[in-house]
């Protein structure tokens, strides 16, 4: 891109707007989308590129950094009109790797207007919109964003010719004036893998000197619905695509009672979402999908419950990626396990003061975390899970201790007192031991220097003797270790606790198996898990989500990516990838549990198998699956994922305008990076279909019933009342050489991926044709096919 602003702009050039609920305001999982994203969008768009989100005060000012003046004059007047009326706006960097813009509204300034609109949805679009705060909420966003997008549209159109800086949503960073931004990103090296054959346009230019710029705007789930729907019923000249991750019913239905997946086909959507109170929202979610260009999901699972749900088969699947982070030396992520792991023991040995019996060498972190889902996430089965592996090991005789994390998100009224004792007393002890250490080697540096023997007993004075037996006494305690770190808002009926309790884990002496419920996202400034999600990943073994709904599961793909084992579930989007392209799951440290075509009974079986035979594993052979596992990451990156949402564009540019569409790629053939098997869009832009073969995805003949909590509960007071001999003394400790003294040594003799070698691709016999064939058949370059 030239850097000259007074330049006449390209406009070919797309403009690109995300819109998203969680831009620079984490909740859950699509705040890792859009930010992981980030970086191969800003390489495709650059300057071009803006996120548009709802404003979080606190999370914005420690997120984004306000720009004063844009660099586009479009840009400036749309800002300068809207917030002339009493909107505010802060538009600013988002301070993450790829520094894009972002305009974020503030809601509260623009209620003034809520039942002006709400009566306007209804107008326009027939969505009912009852008193509901979130709903409220979606519809005050939604004509911001439409607001926004159609002046900012008017207002560039009105430039005739734009000059390039009409162009720069995003001022542009310092740079060589003479290196275009493409080299910039290149010497970065964040030039994504994608081809350029998704970001090609041709102007559209009329005789008169009117010209139609080329904008998209990617819309994520139904939150941000209603500027979707308002773009399509003011017919304005915008491609739009809308990405659901999750569908609302999908999600209300699994966590009741409900045979999801047998009972899909026959759901009687708008009776559904009336009787849980949601049928305004799904109003919003239906409208959005069916206004939208170009509709996808984020696996071919969510496909199928749309299909049924929303009623509208999706163009295609975008699969989540993950900014992979590739280290230089290699096993550095095993040095940072073993760092990360050491503030784990810090914890485990503070939190279970005075039962600290086990020894750390023979102590395994397992953890879930996410949304606070307890069914559909899958927790009611890690638990019982739990249960049965703790009987298990005791039966063994085990020496192995695990220690299990529960993490997630519930209302508290802070941490539990009991659980702030430990740090607390652990902080004292240290203390004493750092005071009694120092006086020891003053006395022994004295005795020294006076060339007088050592006599070790000299060494302790009385008092320090004393002081040491008082912090020895602190550590006695009468009651058990806190299964709950917080104080939970709902103590009585919270789903966890009350399943902790009723499979008896109370983090007795004899249990081999240990709890910690954190229902907080683990972060840095906690007085008592001082850690930041990363690290924590980081440090654990084993991650464990058997999902019952879960369109993908980032929580699984994030372990992959930094080498940490994990245990997935084929409801999810990610355990159905995973299975789709690699051959064999479990030797690269993914467990999959079927939890599709195995009755309750089976899946429970099997999760206790995978987790009592990965206590089994030896240290080293938990360093070689640890590799493994990391190799796999590439498959997650956005470098390969990214593609799909390079097709949606070029799809919705082919609904949109034809005649903007340069190539036609049926026949063409781009690099093997690029490749992803997954399924694919239709490049026609008409009739879309998924070619995945939907039928076999959670087929209902195969979902043997489904796993109700209860019935866990009721397996886990026969697990968990079992008791065996005691084990808990410190188990014979291994050698003391550091774990990363030997992953180098290690031979590994399970192979590299096929599909990661760039040859084979897809699995044999993989079922999902592409398409559009971005396998690089001939070895010739796609622009020569341009
Ligand atoms: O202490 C914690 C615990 C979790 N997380 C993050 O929370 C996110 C949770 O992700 P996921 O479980 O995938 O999110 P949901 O909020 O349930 O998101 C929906 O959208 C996601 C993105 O498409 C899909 O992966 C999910 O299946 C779908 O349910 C992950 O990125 C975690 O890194 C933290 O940052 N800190």
């Amino acid at each position: 891109m030239a850097m000259d602003p007074n330049a006449p702009a390209d406009t070919s050039l797309p403009i690109f707007f995300e819109i998203a609920w969680e831009v620079a305001n984490k909740v859950g999982g699509i705040y890792t989308v859009v930010r992981t994203k980030v970086p191969v969008t800003v390489a495709e768009f650059g300057e071009r590129y803006c996120l548009l989100g709802p404003l979080s005060h606190s999370k914005a000012a420690a997120e984004v950094e306000p720009i004063d003046k844009p660099a586009s004059l479009p840009l400036a007047q749309t800002l300068d009109s809207m917030r002339s009326q009493g909107v505010h706006i802060v538009y600013g960097r988002w301070l993450i790797e790829g520094a894009p813009a972002v305009i974020l509204f503030d809601l509260a300034s623009a209620k003034k207007w809520l039942g002006e609109w709400k009566a306007d949805i209804w107008r326009v679009a027939r969505v009912p919109t009852p008193d509901d705060f979130e709903s409220d909420e979606a519809v005050v966003f939604g004509y911001l964003t439409a607001w926004f997008i159609g002046e900012f549209h008017a207002r560039l159109t009105a430039l005739r010719p734009p000059p390039a800086s009409a162009y720069w949503l995003t001022p542009p960073l310092e740079v060589d004036p003479k290196k275009s931004s493409a080299d910039v990103e290149t010497e970065d090296n964040i030039v994504m893998a994608h081809h350029p054959i998704y970001s090609r346009f041709r102007s559209i230019n009329y005789p008169d000197g009117s010209w139609k710029p080329i904008i998209f705007a990617q819309f994520h789930e139904w939150q941000v619905g209603v500027g979707l729907i308002l773009l399509r019923v003011r017919n304005l000249d915008v491609a739009t695509m809308f990405t659901t991750h999750a569908t609302l019913l999908g999600r209300y239905l699994c966590a009741g009672a409900v045979d999801f997946y047998n009972y899909l086909p026959y759901v009687d959507c708008d009776a559904e979402a009336g009787k849980r109170m949601i049928y305004h929202r799904y109003c919003i979610e239906r409208g959005a999908c069916h206004s939208s260009d170009v509709f996808s999901t984020v696996s071919d699972i969510t496909g199928w419950e749309s299909e049924h749900l929303l009623k509208r088969k999706p163009d295609g699947v975008v699969p989540n990626g993950l900014s992979v982070k590739k280290f230089t030396a290699i096993h550095e992520f095993q040095n940072l396990h073993a760092r990360a792991k050491e503030k784990l023991h810090e914890f485990t040995r503070s939190h279970f003061y005075g039962h600290f019996d086990f020894s750390l060498d023979d102590t395994l972190y397992f953890f879930t975390a996410g949304r606070y889902e307890h069914r559909n996430k899958g927790m009611d089965m890690y638990i019982e899970g739990l249960a049965r592996l703790n009987a298990r090991l005791k039966q063994a005789n085990s020496k192995t201790t695990v220690v299990a994390f529960i993490v997630t998100a519930a209302p508290t009224h802070g941490y539990a007192s009991e659980a702030l004792k430990g740090p607390a007393t652990m902080k004292q002890l240290r203390d004493t031991v750092e005071s009694v250490s120092k006086g020891i080697g003053k006395r022994i540096l004295e005795t020294a220097a006076r060339r007088t023997p050592l006599n070790p007993d000299d060494l302790l004075t009385s008092e320090d003797l004393v002081l040491l037996k008082r912090r020895i006494y602190a550590l006695r305690r009468d009651n058990l270790p806190p299964i709950v770190t917080h104080n939970l808002a709902e103590d009585a009926k919270d789903p966890v606790l009350s399943q902790l309790r009723s499979c008896q884990l109370f983090n007795n002496r004899d249990d081999r198996v240990k709890v910690v419920f954190h229902p907080e996202f683990v972060n840095v400034n906690s007085p008592i898990l001082p850690v930041d999600y990363d690290d924590f990943v980081r440090g654990c073994h084993l991650g464990i989500f058997p999902s019952y709904y879960e369109p993908w599961g980032y929580t699984p793909a994030e372990c992959t990516v930094m080498g940490v084992p994990s245990i997935t579930s084929n409801l999810s989007g990610f355990g159905n990838y995973i299975e789709e392209v690699v051959s064999h799951p479990s030797d690269y440290g993914i467990y999959i549990v079927d939890r599709r075509y195995r009755s309750p009974e089976d899946s429970m079986q099997q999760l206790t198998d995978f987790m009592f035979n990965f206590c089994n594993k030896t240290r080293r052979q938990r360093i070689n699956l640890r590799n493994r596992t990391e190799r796999l990451g590439d498959l997650l990156d956005w470098k390969r994922m990214g593609v799909q949402y390079q097709k949606t564009r070029w799809l919705a540019a082919r609904k949109k305008w034809p005649e903007s569409v340069l190539v036609d790629v049926t026949s063409a053939s781009a690099s093997a990076d690029s490749a992803i098997p997954l399924t694919p869009f239709n490049e026609h832009g008409d009739g879309l279909s998924v070619t995945g073969d939907l039928q076999s995805v959670p087929g209902s003949p195969h979902v043997r019933g489904q796993a109700g909590a209860d019935g866990f509960s009721e397996i886990g007071s026969e697990y968990g009342g079992a008791t065996s001999e005691e084990d808990g003394k410190p188990g014979e400790a291994e050698e003391l050489e550091q774990e990363f003294d030997d992953w180098e040594e290690e031979e590994d003799d399970v192979p590299v991926p096929e599909v990661l070698k760039g040859k084979g691709l897809v699995k044999a016999g993989h079922k999902t044709g592409l398409s559009v064939d971005l396998r690089n058949e001939t070895g010739r370059p796609l622009e020569e096919d341009v």
